[in-house]
């Protein structure tokens, strides 16, 4: 029998998260059984805190419940035989130590995954935000050669893919972040603009300052105010893929913005949602074109490792406040 650690959701979030809406709780796992329904035992070495899981929390679970997530594992016992011992896979296990599975929502790291990659990409620029940013730039924002793309939370696991995405695609790149680390992270990695939103005088001048002839795409992480100004940058037919709305996630009372309709109007801009599992069916595509940038070293990548999983809640809280540079992640 294992003692599995898991972190639940003890109080709906009020606002910003707080360490004390968590507890941390011990469980105790089955053990395998032939023939039985649990056919896997799963130990987590990389845990991935991201943005959604503020306002799917709200959504999709109840007090009480396991919080949800994603994490590369590794097998310790198989009675599956596509699952040997010591493979690593990518599971939807939430936030535990210690998992049992019957093997149908894992997903194998490639065979090709070279030994000198961290498995942890596989949460990042090699994983569901890498492909964010790889569909949501082709797909959404439908990006062509010599336009100019903007993207705010440009130093993060999404965002920092992105602009070097766009940078491939033979687009000029503007980043804004949130620290003057952050920006200089950006410059070094091929952003050909990049600013610190938060020390700026005005955010309006600061983004014409970076592209006088506005913007061709813009690739929204933040939403709120920010979008609200950038729209009224945008080139005419201009497309903005609205990825994310972090700026509003923690807010309790809706805010009051200004509104979209008239530049969308006149400048004949295209806005569109999405959710990277729309393409599902051609993630294997999208890995694959991930891992080959990376291996070629024309996408860079950067780790925001918080060590323990008893740590779970403060990365989380970390990454919302905006204390990882890349892609925020919990070593176990
Ligand atoms: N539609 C989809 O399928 C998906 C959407 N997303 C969305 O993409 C966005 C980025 O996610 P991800 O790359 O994983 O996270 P990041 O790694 O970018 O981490 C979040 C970052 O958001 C920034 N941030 C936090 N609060 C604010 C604020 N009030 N205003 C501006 N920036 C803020 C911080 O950076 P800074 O220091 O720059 O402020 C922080 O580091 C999120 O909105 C997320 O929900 C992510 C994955 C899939
Ligand atoms: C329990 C794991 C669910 C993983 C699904 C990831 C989808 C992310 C979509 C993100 C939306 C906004 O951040």
């Amino acid at each position: 029998m294992v003692t599995a650690k898991v972190w639940v959701l003890k109080k709906h979030f009020e606002g910003f998260p707080k360490t004390s809406d968590f507890d941390l709780k011990k469980i105790e796992l089955p053990n395998l059984k032939d023939g039985g329904k649990w056919k896997l035992l799963l130990e987590s070495v990389f845990l991935s805190v991201d943005p959604y899981m503020r306002p799917y929390s709200r959504r999709d679970m109840k007090e009480g419940d396991i919080m949800i997530g994603t994490q590369v594992a590794r097998i310790i016992e198989s009675k599956n035989s596509a699952f040997t011992v010591g493979a690593f896979v990518v599971a939807r296990g939430g936030w535990r130590a210690h998992f049992i599975s019957d093997g149908k929502d894992l997903q194998l790291l490639p065979s090709s995954w070279p030994e000198s990659l961290p498995k942890s990409l596989a949460l990042g620029t090699v994983g569901m935000p890498g492909l964010t940013a790889y569909f949501g730039l082709l797909e959404v924002c439908r990006m062509k050669p010599g336009e100019t793309v903007l993207v705010n939370a440009a130093a993060g696991a999404v965002g920092s893919v992105v602009g070097q995405l766009a940078k491939i695609g033979g687009c000029k790149v503007v980043g804004c972040a949130g620290s003057d680390e952050k920006v200089a992270y950006l410059k070094k990695i091929g952003f050909d603009e990049a600013f610190n939103y938060k020390t700026v005088t005005s955010l309006d001048e600061a983004l014409r300052k970076a592209s006088p002839d506005g913007y061709d795409c813009f690739f929204d992480n933040v939403g709120g105010e920010f979008a609200s100004i950038a729209v009224n940058q945008m080139k005419k037919y201009g497309r903005i893929a609205v990825c994310g709305a972090i700026s509003q996630y923690n807010d309790s009372v809706p805010q009051k913005g200004s509104y979209v309709q008239v530049p969308m109007i006149f400048k004949e801009l295209r806005m569109e949602g999405f959710i990277v599992t729309r393409w599902n069916n051609r993630r294997e595509e999208g890995l694959k074109a991930l891992l080959k940038w990376v291996m070629e070293g024309k996408v860079k990548y950067h780790e925001h490792v918080t060590e323990g999983f008893e740590n779970m809640p403060a990365a989380f809280i970390g990454m919302l406040k905006g204390e990882n540079l890349g892609k925020a992640i919990v070593k176990v």
